[in-house]
């Protein structure tokens, strides 16, 4: 079922369209993406949802409920920013306490809303209630932080920070959680772990999570579904592997992957009256989704090819699609090898999974390469 829903939500700034007509349902308990580049649109969304900006136009619900007109703070939205935006001068355990002694400081009658205002400033004046004490305990654990709870945010790293406002936007047990790129300031060994406790916390917890990232990796290895925009725009919505295995147009087809794309005709074999994807000067592929006629954009991923040294007087893999090809240039990229190749005219990049140093392939060698229909996608 789903808890988000967002219907023809549009948003302008002064003549800047940075959202028009986007539609988007996030079920409930799902860990959902919006992906896409540098100004598309993806922080408006977010910032519409938690309440920090009026949409234009559009309806967004949380939970079946209109939330037009609610205030941020009424959304029940926990939020963890890029820039992690941590209070400087209180220490880990006060930064995750703090939501808690907000709701208390509301709570509490005017005498001991005092207290409350003086414990908030400095921890020396007033003592944290057990219950809240508990609770903090209990979140930091969540976010492997308690032995770190006495230190102030600078003298953390930068994954420990983040793990800070992780567990401050989710102490309040919010039923939504928004992330805005939360892993972008971290190095790439870092954002490993971080993407595995993010996973982990929110399948823990089952709180309905959505997050922002242009990039695709990350979207890719930690979402449920993801949307992809473009220009203010979804334009397409969709689970990880079938984005990347049936991507709508060549724009998600290049963002979730490399790609060799290729604009084909389609060619009806006079003999045997099949099919085929006609791409360049006599370069012809079998798909499994070849239209009726007329042209069509195909995309081969790079690890679709399998490639065979092609010597001596063996003869060609049996193969629906067996190209004969010669190596242009290889790069070596750790756990595979990207060979730019050549057949009659056309240049194409093939992946192959990196084994030992004897089966590498050098500058003009000689090749097969098959291809599955499957694997040849008409977009
Ligand atoms: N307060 C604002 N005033 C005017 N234009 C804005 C404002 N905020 C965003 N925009 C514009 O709206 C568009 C979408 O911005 P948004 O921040 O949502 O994109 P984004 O996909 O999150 O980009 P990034 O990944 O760089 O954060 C951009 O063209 C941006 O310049």
């Amino acid at each position: 079922m789903e808890f988000v829903s967002i219907q023809k939500l549009s948003k302008s700034y002064a003549g800047v369209n940075a959202l028009e007509d986007v539609n988007l349902e996030i079920r409930e308990g799902e860990l959902f993406a919006l992906l896409g580049p540098s100004g598309c649109g993806k922080t408006t969304t977010m910032r519409c949802i938690a309440g920090f900006e009026e949409p234009t136009s559009g309806i967004i619900r949380i939970g079946g409920k209109d939330i037009r007109g609610i205030p941020a703070h009424r959304r029940n939205c926990g939020m963890v920013f890029q820039s992690y935006a941590l209070f400087p001068h209180l220490t880990v355990f006060e930064n995750v306490a703090y939501p808690l002694n907000l709701r208390r400081f509301y709570r509490e009658g005017p005498v001991t809303k005092l207290g409350v205002l003086a414990g908030m400033i400095s921890r020396r004046w007033t003592r944290t209630p057990p219950k809240i004490r508990e609770k903090v305990e209990e979140t930091l654990e969540l976010v492997e932080l308690n032995h770190l709870k006495d230190r102030l945010p600078n003298q953390l790293s930068g994954g420990q920070q983040q793990r800070v406002a992780l567990a401050r936007a989710i102490i309040m047990e919010p039923s939504l959680l928004l992330m805005d790129e939360p892993l972008s300031n971290l190095d790439k060994k870092l954002r490993g772990s971080m993407r595995k406790l993010i996973c982990d916390l929110q399948r823990k917890l089952g709180i309905t999570t959505i997050f922002v990232t242009h990039d695709q990796e990350e979207a890719m290895s930690m979402a449920d579904r993801i949307a992809v925009m473009k220009e203010g725009r979804v334009v397409q919505t969709d689970t990880p592997s079938r984005l990347y295995s049936r991507p709508a147009t060549t724009y998600v087809a290049d963002f979730v992957g490399s790609s060799n794309l290729f604009q084909a005709r389609v060619k009806v074999e006079e003999q045997s009256g099949n099919r085929l994807l006609s791409i360049g000067s006599g370069l012809d592929l079998v798909s499994a989704f070849t239209p009726d006629g007329g042209t069509a954009e195909v995309l081969i991923r790079p690890e679709s090819f399998s490639v065979f040294p092609r010597e001596g007087e063996l003869s060609p893999p049996e193969s629906k699609n067996c190209l004969e090809a010669r190596v242009i240039r290889s790069t070596y990229l750790g756990s595979k090898v990207r060979y730019e190749m050549e057949t009659k005219g056309t240049f194409f990049q093939v992946d192959v999974v990196y084994t030992d140093e004897k089966t590498l392939l050098g500058e003009g060698d000689p090749v097969w390469v098959t291809l599955e229909p499957e694997q040849v996608v008409v977009l």
